[in-house]
C-alpha cells in the first residue's frame, strides 16, 4: 500500500465538499478520479499535494501522516489542465526547475541536473524541443514538458488535474496512449482527475467515480462499465433508458421486453427499476409485441430509433445502421435486452443502496 486516505472531509463556507472520502492507492497505480464538475476531485487532489488541507480524516503516505507535511516534503508532482511553464526559460530549464529549487543538501550537482533532463526529454520524447521557448510549443507538447517538470523531482505520487483539458480530442488521444506508455515504464504512483468517460477508462488501472463530495463506485474499469453500483454511476455511464419492471424469483419481467439474457439477481420480489444502455436494445419485428417504433433517425454510421407502448413507456435504442435495415415507423417490435443493471424500487432514487452483483459473478471477474 503506497496513499491511504480516510474519512476525509473538507468543507467552504456552507458548503460540503467532501464527505467522507477513502481509498488507498497501490505503488505504481494509475487511477482516475471521475466525476461530474462540482464533485469534488480537484478538492481532493489539492489536499493530496498538500495546497489545501481536510476539516476531518487522515491521509498518510507508506504509513507516515501526510497531513504534518508540507507540500514540498510529501514530493509530490503536479500538473494542472493549464500549466504555467515559465516563458522566459527553455524547455531543458523549465524541467531542470524542480532541482535548481531543492535545499542545497538535496540538490543534485549541475552535471547531474544536465543528465537527469536529457534522460527525461529522452524518456518522454520530446528530446529535439529542448532548446525551444513555451511560445514555440503546441498544447500537446506543453503538456509534454509540464509532465517531465513534474517528474524531474522523481515524485512519490504524481498528481494530473485534466491535464489534456485544453486540446482537441485527436492531440488528447495520442497523450492519453503516451502517459499510459510513461507511466507503464517509469512505474510512478499516478492519479488523474477527469470528466471524460473515455479518458479514464481507457487510462486507469482503477475508475473512482465521484459525486456530491463521495465515492459511489471504485473498481477496473470493464468492472464499473458493466456493473455499475449505484442510479448515479448506471446514469453516467450512459445507461441512460430507465424502465419499470417487476422482479419474480430473481428475474426481471416487463411487458414486450424480452430481459432472458439478463442474469437472475438476488433481488426480492416487487417493483424495480432496470438500467439500459441504448445499444443493448435490440428492437426485433414482431405483429404481436406491445411496442411501436415511433421514431428512427440516421446518424450515418447508427440508427436511433424511440419505440413506445401504449402506456407511454418510451425506450430509445441504438444499433450500426446496416443492423436496422428491416425497421419502419409505425411497425410493432419486441425489444430484445442484451445487457442492464437493475435497482430495487420503482422511482429509482439517486441514492438508492447499490445492489450486490451475484457472488458467482464477482468472483468469475479477472
Ligand atoms: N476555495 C474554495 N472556496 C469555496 N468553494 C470552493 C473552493 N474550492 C472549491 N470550491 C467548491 O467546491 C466544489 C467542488 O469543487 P472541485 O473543484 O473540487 O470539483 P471538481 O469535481 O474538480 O470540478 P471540476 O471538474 O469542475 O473541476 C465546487 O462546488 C466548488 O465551487
Amino acid at each position: 500500500m503506497s496513499l491511504a486516505i480516510s474519512h476525509l472531509a473538507r468543507r467552504f463556507d456552507t458548503t460540503q465538499v467532501l464527505r467522507g472520502i477513502d481509498l488507498t492507492v497501490g505503488k505504481g497505480e494509475l487511477i482516475a478520479l471521475l466525476g461530474p464538475s462540482g464533485s469534488g476531485k480537484t478538492t481532493l487532489l489539492r489536499i493530496i499535494a498538500g495546497l489545501d488541507w481536510p476539516d476531518a480524516g487522515a491521509l498518510s503516505f507508506n504509513g507516515t501522516d501526510w497531513l504534518v507535511k508540507s507540500a514540498a516534503e510529501r514530493r509530490i508532482g503536479f500538473v494542472f489542465q493549464h500549466y504555467a511553464l515559465f516563458p522566459h526559460m527553455t524547455v531543458r530549464d523549465n524541467i531542470a526547475f524542480g532541482l535548481t529549487v531543492l535545499p542545497r543538501a538535496d540538490r543534485p550537482g549541475k552535471a547531474q541536473i544536465a543528465a537527469t533532463v536529457d534522460r527525461l526529454l529522452a524518456f518522454l520524447q520530446i528530446d529535439g524541443l529542448a532548446d525551444r521557448y513555451p511560445a514555440e510549443l503546441s498544447g500537446g507538447q506543453r503538456q509534454r514538458v509540464a509532465l517531465g517538470r513534474a517528474m524531474a523531482i522523481e515524485p512519490r505520487v504524481l498528481l494530473l488535474d485534466e491535464p489534456f483539458g485544453a486540446l482537441d480530442a485527436q492531440v488528447r488521444r495520442d497523450l492519453r496512449r503516451w502517459l499510459r506508455g510513461v507511466h507503464d515504464s517509469a512505474g510512478t504512483t499516478t492519479i488523474f482527475v477527469t470528466h471524460d468517460q473515455e479518458e479514464a477508462f481507457e487510462l486507469a488501472d482503477r475508475v473512482v467515480v465521484m459525486n456530491g463530495g463521495v465515492i459511489e463506485q471504485t473498481g477496473h474499469p470493464d468492472e464499473i462499465y458493466d456493473h455499475p453500483a449505484t442510479p448515479f454511476v448506471a446514469r453516467f455511464l450512459g445507461l441512460t433508458v430507465e424502465v419499470p419492471v417487476t422482479i419474480r424469483s430473481g428475474r426481471a419481467q416487463a411487458a414486450g421486453l424480452d430481459l432472458t439474457a439478463l442474469p437472475r439477481r438476488a433481488l426480492p420480489d416487487g417493483p424495480a427499476t432496470l438500467f439500459l444502455r441504448p445499444a443493448d436494445i435490440q428492437p426485433v419485428p414482431d405483429p404481436a409485441a406491445p411496442f411501436r417504433v415511433t421514431e428512427i433517425a440516421s446518424t450515418g454510421a447508427l440508427l436511433r430509433i424511440v419505440a413506445e407502448n401504449a402506456a407511454a413507456c418510451r425506450i430509445e435504442a441504438e444499433m450500426p445502421r446496416r443492423q436496422g435495415r428491416d425497421l419502419r415507423k409505425d411497425q410493432p417490435v419486441a425489444l430484445r435486452v442484451i445487457a442492464g443493471q437493475i435497482f430495487p424500487g420503482g422511482a429509482a432514487p439517486a441514492d438508492a443502496a447499490p445492489v450486490e452483483a451475484p457472488k458467482a459473478l464477482k468472483e468469475s471477474r479477472p
